[in-house]
């Protein structure tokens, strides 16, 4: 494992019931930066980013065989206790989702699952997660209102501040702007570019420029493996797979 790897995956395979989506994973993630897993539809990255926090577990017939170490530890041993792990890695979902309670209430609800504060201490803490996530001066006389009347954008950033208020050590964003128009889309990259100074950022998206723009290290899939990884710009500019820069240049996906 090299020193500074944040997650380490070794030799990692999934299924979905019979059927192997990943095939022999191995890949070391850096910590406080921003990787991007790009690849065609279908290839698997969505698969890979669920792995991070065992979201697959919650349906029957999913299984992951490997390792996964977090800091060294291995998150899919059956030991791990997985309500640790998603406090440790969080995820935020291609749609916004916010829970149906007030803007407030959203952030508090899961900072409550883990930690037991004081009122004073609460309202702090929501507020410095509505800052992190650059909404806060647009909600900051309306914490009572309902996180559905905010706009789509507002919305995402709104599901972005509950995960960073339980401080989790990484956030996953499974395509977090795909449902987004351009200027919130904008607005969600410029924040995910100043996140990674406090968390590790894993984020997978179909918008090859995105991927360049926001990210330090780009992953490359297909069809279930890991084609190639490197830091973004030489992945762009400089691929050392003939697949990766078939897919870079547009000749396929
Ligand atoms: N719930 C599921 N049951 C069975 N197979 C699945 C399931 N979800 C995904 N797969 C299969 O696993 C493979 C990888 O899918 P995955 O969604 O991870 O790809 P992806 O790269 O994220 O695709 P996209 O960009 O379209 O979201 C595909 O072959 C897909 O058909």
């Amino acid at each position: 494992m090299t020193e500074n790897a944040k997650i380490a995956v070794r030799n990692l395979d999934f299924y979905y019931g019979d059927n192997k989506s990943l095939k022999g994973i191995n890949l070391d993630l850096p910590g406080n930066q921003v990787t991007a897993f790009i690849g065609p539809s279908g290839c698997g990255k969505s698969t890979l980013l669920r792995v991070f926090n065992r979201m697959y577990s919650l349906y029957p017939g999913q299984r992951a065989t490997g390792q996964v170490l977090l800091d060294g530890e291995d998150i899919l041993s059956p030991s791990y206790n997985v309500n640790l792990l998603r406090a440790r890695v969080g995820m935020v979902f291609q749609k916004p989702t916010p829970f149906p309670m007030s803007i407030y209430d959203n952030i508090s609800f899961g900072i409550k699952l883990y930690e037991k504060l004081r009122k004073v201490e609460l309202d702090e803490r929501v507020e410095q997660a509505l800052r992190q996530a650059a909404l806060w001066d647009e909600v900051k006389d309306n914490l009572k209102k309902s996180g559905l009347s905010l706009s789509g954008g507002q919305q995402q950033r709104l599901c972005i501040a509950r995960a960073v208020a339980v401080r989790p050590e990484v956030i996953l964003l499974d395509e977090p702007t795909s449902a987004l128009d351009p200027i919130a889309t904008l607005k969600i990259e410029e924040l995910v570019a100043e996140l990674r100074e406090h968390f590790t950022l894993l984020i997978v998206t179909h918008n090859m420029q995105q991927a360049a723009r926001v990210s330090d290290y780009t992953a490359f899939m297909y069809l279930g493996e890991m084609v190639e990884y490197g830091p973004t710009q030489q992945l762009f500019t400089n691929p050392q797979k003939k697949q990766t820069e078939d897919y870079i240049t547009g000749r396929y996906g």
